[in-house]
């Protein structure tokens, strides 16, 4: 065994301890309640236990898992298998459709998280084609970089495109009725978040996390807040999605249960809540034996949106403790220190804070 690349080393107080602690998870949601058939919006009658449900995780761990969600394990397993065959290709394959600069999609073996390497290789598609692109490039913008939106399929395994794009039709369904139950649990009318997805810029992702012979020093992916709305995630049976529990701080491991989902909320269900729903840091652990694979879908607005605090849930009392944040340049920025590496910390939504009196 050879050295380990100091790119990807921790600094200590990111390591993971040696203990694990899988105590008391992240709270097991049941869907069944929901009629997934019908595309009109929830009758709130029947659901009312389960928007406390939702309320009361989304409040305490930010976190949670759902079952009986009705999409439909064949999709998903056909996704997982053509990710599976995608990552066995050679390194010069992938490279083919790698990201770069310019093209924000496709394939990559390098990904930093706060300037540490992340032990994983990744490949992102839309799920809305053709991304639509609201004129970015503004006056006061210096580096004028128009990105490119467009999926970049490769051309092996075959069925790769077309199962990544029906998964994504049954996952974007599922995230918009957790967006109605959302709403419904901070007293809002159901459908009260669908028009910022009118041109969304939804993602999936396909995270490969190979065996590491440095488990202690390195991390597959770095501790993070999802920056999007809401995130909906696969994970396989390896296990290693650790999410810092609000109460104490401590790291815990969620494990896999089969055929359920991990939903997290991201940064702007933060901002529209005022504070009253935080996204959570969570990371991931590497072993030195198993692949590791994980399909994360990330529902994020159209580029145009401004996101700030909702009216309905600010007054004088609880006045927005936000500006607004432009989705588009908020993502345009975040991209931007993803290629230039700096110690500088990349733009949060924190620095949209107005400071309270
Ligand atoms: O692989 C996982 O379990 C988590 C992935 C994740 O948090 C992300 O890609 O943002
Ligand atoms: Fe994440």
């Amino acid at each position: 065994m050879g050295e380990i690349d100091p790119a990807f080393v921790q600094a200590s107080e990111h390591r993971p301890k040696s203990s694990v602690i899988v105590a008391e998870g992240i709270p097991l949601i049941d869907l069944s309640p929901i009629n997934f058939q019908s595309e009109d919006t929830i009758p709130v009658s029947s659901i009312q236990g389960l928007v406390k449900e939702i309320g009361r995780a989304c409040k305490e761990w930010g976190f949670f898992q759902v079952i009986n969600h009705k999409v439909p394990l064949d999709k998903r397993e056909r996704i997982e298998e053509a990710s599976r065959k995608f990552f066995a290709l050679s390194l010069e394959e992938k490279l083919k459709v790698r990201r770069d600069a310019v093209n924000v999609l496709g394939y990559f073996e390098a990904e930093n998280t706060k300037n540490v390497r992340d032990w994983k290789e990744i490949y992102d598609f839309n799920v809305q084609e053709p991304t639509f692109i609201p004129p970015l490039v503004e006056p006061d913008d210096e580096q004028k970089v128009q990105f490119q939106w467009d999926n970049r399929w490769p051309h092996n395994p075959p069925e790769f495109k077309e199962a990544c794009q029906e998964y994504a039709q049954e996952v974007e369904k599922l995230a918009y009725k957790l967006m109605e139950l959302v709403a419904l649990s901070l007293g809002l009318e159901p459908n009260r978040f669908r028009g910022f997805f009118t041109h969304n810029t939804s993602n999936i992702r396909l995270n490969h996390y190979p065996p590491c012979p440095y488990p202690h020093l390195a991390l597959g992916l770095g501790r993070h807040k999802d920056t999007g709305v809401l995130t909906v995630l696969a994970q396989d049976d390896v296990g290693g999605l650790e999410v810092r529990r609000k109460s104490d701080g401590e790291w815990i491991l969620v494990k896999p249960i089969f055929n359920s989902f991990i939903i997290n909320v991201g940064d702007m269900i933060q901002v529209w809540s005022n504070d009253g729903y935080e996204s959570v840091e969570h990371r991931v652990i590497v072993n030195s034996e198993k692949d590791r694979f994980s399909i994360p879908f990330f529902l994020k607005p159209a580029l145009y949106t401004d996101v700030k605090p909702l009216e309905e849930l600010t007054d004088d009392r609880n006045p927005p403790k936000y500006r607004t944040i432009n989705w588009g340049k908020f993502r345009t920025a975040r991209m931007r220190s993803n290629f230039a590496k700096s110690n500088v910390e990349n733009l949060q939504i924190f620095h949209f804070k107005i400071p309270s009196n």
